[in-house]
């Protein structure tokens, strides 16, 4: 069962993920711009440029996160953004979105300048996690699971990362065995989303890459945290 501290621990984290989500004003837009290439990437970008900043918010929020090493927060928030970004947007996209919003979302994504060769796999993911049916609690703490990655680039005490990862690991596995009692390996396959969300970081590097060719402006937000 879960222990007091648990259940303390399950409530900090879903309240952070709750706190912030993207503003209205920008959902609002994706239903009224007109569908030119150019309008739907400036879209995209303000969307990608709040699910930062609702990340960051969250991840100050994670218990413990702010005593780690300021380099090291820096390093797993970097090292995290992508698969964070990803993994909340899949999950908004399959769960919170009103109906009609997810087919307008998804036509400008595939208007934007992505590459087919990244929409494909996009859209796998935000399947996959839409087929998983995550309750609430699942969400926050698998996103925080992802930023909690002690093997990220350039972090330095992965112990103390580990530290704060460990716990939330133990506490998801025992909120899959209680939600999905009837699922035995469910707790595995949200994991497997974790391993899925990897390899949408080489496609994420190739479609900045593409975009910036082709000299699309970003904001100093996602400059800063992509290193474009
Ligand atoms: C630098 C930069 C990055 C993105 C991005 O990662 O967008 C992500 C791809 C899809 C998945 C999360 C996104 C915000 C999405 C919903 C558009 C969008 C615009 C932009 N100027």
């Amino acid at each position: 069962a879960i222990t007091k501290e648990q259940d303390a621990l399950m409530k900090l984290i879903v309240e952070a993920y709750n706190k912030h989500q993207i503003p209205q004003d920008v959902t609002k837009k994706l239903l009224q711009e007109q569908y030119s290439t150019e309008e739907n990437f400036l879209l995209l970008t303000e969307i990608a440029t709040s699910q930062v900043q609702v990340l960051v918010e969250f991840t100050k929020n994670i218990p413990g996160f702010l005593s780690l090493d300021h380099e090291d927060q820096i390093a797993l928030l970097k090292g995290s953004a992508v698969e964070a970004m990803f993994l909340r947007s899949a999950q908004v996209f399959s769960r919170k979105m009103p109906k009609g919003h997810t087919e307008v979302l998804e036509e400008r994504i595939r208007k934007s300048g992505i590459s087919e060769e990244f929409i494909t796999p996009l859209f796998n993911f935000y399947k996959s996690v839409g087929e998983l049916h995550m309750v609430l609690e699942e969400q926050a703490l698998l996103t925080a699971i992802t930023i909690l990655t002690p093997d990220r680039p350039y972090v330095r005490d992965q112990q103390a990362v580990e530290r704060l990862q460990e716990p939330m690991v133990e506490l998801l596995k025992k909120l899959c065995v209680l939600q999905h009692p009837q699922e035995p390996q469910y707790f595995a396959r949200l994991l497997g989303r974790l391993t899925e969300l990897r390899t949408l970081n080489h496609y994420h590097a190739e479609m900045l890459t593409s975009w910036r060719v082709n000299d699309h402006k970003f904001t100093p937000l996602l400059c800063e945290i992509w290193d474009v």
